[in-house]
């Protein structure tokens, strides 16, 4: 069982505002993924400018509301339709599963998740395209829950053998590589090494940190993940065909 998470950094433009596609980067990692076509495979990917700016905008976390949900709910969900478009169009059977329709939140992390949809559809060797989704909440009513807390959740729950998440940096680095020319990137992450996340930058779920604690969740049950970088051409297919690619590895 192989989980490969697509960053929303590497196919919508992280730093708009407004939902806005990195089509290029989209077409090509879908491509990249196909000519490999692993199986059995779940894919999530995240939200990008087709979420964290919203969630912002309306507030969401400070203060979970109806017409936010909505708005978030419509434009992720618009996104996933691009993603399964072009894993359709480079020859995947796929199907989208809304986690919105399968996931209850309580504060924030999943509460209850209904995999027997999705282990259904792999069964019939459809591969199921989850993303990062706002979701009903027992206590907030409403909360974001990212493609990363999906993949540890599934990771853990579906026992996954490879982990992989695609993002725009070549891994986990001990200071933000897009704001630290010297930068230095963390080759292997234990769970018993201190590393301390709080530096990360943070988006509405996190960023770097969210992705890295939710990895190290996943360690300590023992299940190793990698993260890699999908806007270069071919790394994250050279990961996929088993070869060694610069990397950071989580367990
Ligand atoms: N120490 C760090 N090492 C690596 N990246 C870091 C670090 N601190 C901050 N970052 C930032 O984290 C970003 C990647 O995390 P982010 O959550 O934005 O990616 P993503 O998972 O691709 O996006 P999304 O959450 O939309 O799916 C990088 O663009 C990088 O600038
Ligand atoms: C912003 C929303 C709705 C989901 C966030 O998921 P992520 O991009 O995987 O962190």
């Amino acid at each position: 069982m192989i989980i490969i998470k697509i960053g929303g950094s590497v196919i919508t433009d992280k730093n708009s505002k407004y939902p806005k596609l990195n089509k290029k980067n989209l077409k090509r990692v879908c491509k990249e993924i196909c000519e490999v076509m692993p199986f059995p495979l779940i894919l999530v990917h995240g939200a990008g400018s087709f979420g964290h700016p919203i969630v912002k905008k309306y507030d969401i976390i400070a203060n979970p509301n109806k017409k936010g949900f909505c708005i978030v709910h419509y434009w992720v969900k618009k996104l996933n339709l691009y993603v399964c478009r072009y894993l359709l169009k480079y020859g995947m059977d796929v199907v989208s599963i809304q986690p919105s329709s399968c996931i209850i939140a309580s504060d924030g992390f999943i509460d209850y998740f209904n995999v027997k949809i999705i282990e259904r559809y792999l069964e019939k060797e459809i591969v199921p395209v989850l993303y990062g989704d706002i979701v009903l909440d027992k206590s907030l009513e409403f909360s974001v829950i990212s493609g990363d807390q999906i993949v540890r959740y599934l990771g853990e729950k579906m026992k996954a053998n490879k982990i992989i998440l695609a993002t725009d940096v070549d891994g986990v680095y001990d200071k933000d590589p897009k704001k630290h020319k010297d930068a230095k990137l963390i080759k292997r992450i234990k769970p018993e090494d201190k590393i301390k996340l709080k530096d990360f930058k943070e988006d509405v779920t996190g960023g770097m940190a969210g992705k890295v604690s939710e990895l190290l969740k996943l360690a300590e049950k023992g299940v190793k993940s990698e993260i890699v970088n999908a806007k270069k051409k071919n790394r994250l297919k050279k990961l996929l065909l088993g070869k060694r690619v610069r990397r950071t590895i989580i367990g």
